[in-house]
């Protein structure tokens, strides 16, 4: 019976280291080859090559944080080095007591500060009072232990606990402290202390702090107030670096616009003609006492082409051309907005005659103390002050655009700022088919551009010089799904349908969506193949199966 068993556990053992052999192939070994497999692939020069580039993409942040890195490295051997065993603390009366019953032996008066440190005698400290020091403490019962361990080497009952008292010993005198006890002078107790110390005979001395040990105070100070103050620190950096990024600072740009770009708004385009020619030197203002206009505003709502506008007048006048949306001066810190401003100013100076666009004025120009946002009213008043500050022969002109101009502060719009509005409304049905043909010029069509302009003109009332750009792209957009060499006149109907009304339910279908989208992918078999074959409910959300 018995070897029956032990054959059967044998075989069971067996059994099992076998079925770990097995999982350890199945598993393991595949994974093992794959490992092997991908550091063949891996060549050490690529991988120096890849660690070289990273190096010198991020060379900054490295050398940053390489030097942090070693700053605190310093900073941790500095005090694992200075370290030293540190007195225990206890309070002002038990110095009195101490020094009442005659216990202490030696007294320091550290300068410069409240601290005392002082000796005592350690025959006569408690054995209470060693197990209440704890670790600190162990020095105290140095003598205490040489006596026990006396005493156990006489009787030698147990001698490992011999060694380990020795052991005990040994790291107890590498902790000894100069100074067994500290604490904190009280006030207007020098006298009493002073006279106790001279009737009971204690030697007692002053000195100041050690170097080292100031240096070490003044270190954990700093770590200690740093480390919480850091994530503080750091939202503050990326906050001015981000502001003062190279790539937000402005420079000046040439403009390739002119007015033959803009159209449908003549009347505005007549005002603006004045300011170009004021800083091309065609017209001298001057002689007849007159000053450039420092400040124009472009009011009317969006996508008339505001913006469109002032490029054209820097394109037109051939000056630098500034240009910054109003919302880039609000800022999170009070101040960066105000000195945003100044930076903008100061370089359009730089490079006068220039133009300063501001987009979007309402952003920082809203009327001042309506809200608690102080940071944007500072930046609004300086705004005011540069505007001011201009000299009568700074050739700056500074055109910003508004679609609120009843939310202007009423100080921007008084003479000497701007006080030039010019509207730039939604164009006529003329308008709307000049502003096509500038869109259009680059468009090749099936029929003859001035039907098509008159055509669509006609069709859309209401709509701005944006609105057009875009049925103008979508019809070109449709062509090219369409594989057509020219846009024909249905692209620009459905162009202009989905401008007014939207992408349509009959577009959505998801037979409709499948056939697009086998036109645009002709080389994607599965995806024709299966849209065509599965139009019932098997289908995927959009109608077609998935590409994978
Ligand atoms: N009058 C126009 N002539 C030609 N193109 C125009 C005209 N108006 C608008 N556009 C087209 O619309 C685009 C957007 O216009 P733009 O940015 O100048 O409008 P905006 O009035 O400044 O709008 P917003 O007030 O929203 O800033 C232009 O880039 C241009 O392609």
């Amino acid at each position: 019976m018995n070897g029956s068993t032990g054959e059967r556990k044998t075989r069971f053992v067996k059994g099992e280291s076998s079925n770990l052999r097995k999982r350890f192939s199945l598993r393991l070994r595949p994974r093992l080859r794959l490992l092997a497999l991908r550091l063949k692939r891996i060549s050490i020069r690529s991988f120096f090559n890849d660690v070289r580039t990273f190096l010198q993409n991020n060379i900054r942040r490295v050398a940053f944080t390489t030097f942090i890195s070693v700053v605190l490295g310093f900073c941790y051997l500095f005090l694992k080095l200075t370290a030293l065993p540190s007195p225990r603390i206890v309070p002002y009366s038990d110095l009195v007591v101490s020094l009442q019953s005659g216990s202490v032996t030696k007294v320091l008066l550290e300068e410069g500060s409240r601290r005392i440190y002082y000796n005592r005698d350690s025959n006569t400290v408690g054995d209470n009072q060693i197990s209440e020091t704890g670790s600190r403490a162990v020095y105290v019962s140095t003598e205490k232990d040489v006596a026990k361990v006396e005493n156990v080497d006489n009787s030698r009952t147990d001698q490992s606990s011999n060694l380990n008292l020795l052991r005990k010993l040994s790291r107890a005198q590498a902790s000894v402290p100069e100074w067994q006890y500290s604490t904190r002078k009280l006030d207007r107790d020098e006298k009493y202390l002073l006279s106790l110390m001279r009737e009971k005979g204690v030697t007692y001395s002053s000195a100041p702090q050690s170097v080292i040990m100031s240096m070490r105070s003044t270190l954990i100070t700093i770590i200690s107030l740093w480390i919480p103050l850091i994530p503080l620190m750091w939202l503050l950096y990326r906050q001015l670096s981000a502001a003062n990024s190279p790539a937000r600072k402005k420079q000046p740009q040439s403009q390739t616009v002119g007015f033959d770009d803009v159209e449908g708004v003549d009347a505005a385009k007549l005002e603006l003609m004045e300011i170009v020619l004021c800083l091309q030197g065609a017209i001298n203002y001057q002689k007849l006492g007159a000053k450039l206009p420092r400040g124009v505003l472009l009011v009317g709502p969006p996508g008339t082409g505001k913006t469109l506008l002032a490029r054209a007048v820097a394109g037109e006048a051939g000056v630098p051309f500034f240009t910054v949306s109003a919302s880039e001066f609000v800022e999170m810190f009070v101040g960066r907005g105000a000195a945003r401003i100044r930076d903008l100013f100061n370089a359009a100076r730089k490079s006068a005659p220039s133009i300063i666009f501001i987009d979007e004025l309402d952003a920082v120009g809203g009327r001042r103390g309506r809200s608690f946002n102080d940071e944007r009213d500072q930046t609004l008043n300086q705004l005011l002050t540069e505007m001011d500050g201009f000299e009568s022969e700074t050739k700056v002109v500074v055109i910003a655009a508004t679609n609120r101009p009843e939310a202007l502060d009423p100080a921007l719009c008084r003479p000497g700022r701007f006080s030039r509005k010019v509207l730039v409304g939604e164009p006529d049905e003329g308008g709307r088919r000049k502003i096509l043909a500038v869109h259009l010029r680059g468009v090749p069509l099936e029929e003859d551009t001035n039907i098509i302009c008159h055509l669509v003109a006609s069709l859309t009332p209401s709509f701005v010089g944006a609105d057009l750009a875009n049925i103008v792209n979508e019809a070109a957009l449709l062509a090219a799904r369409r594989g057509a060499e020219t846009v024909a006149r249905e692209d620009i109907m459905e162009a202009i349908e989905r401008a007014k009304f939207g992408i349509n339910d009959k577009q959505l279908r998801p037979s409709t969506i499948s056939k697009e989208l086998g036109k645009l992918f002709p080389w994607m078999p599965s995806l024709v193949g299966k849209n065509d074959r599965r139009q019932d409910d098997l289908q995927g959300p959009l109608g077609y199966q998935t590409l994978s």
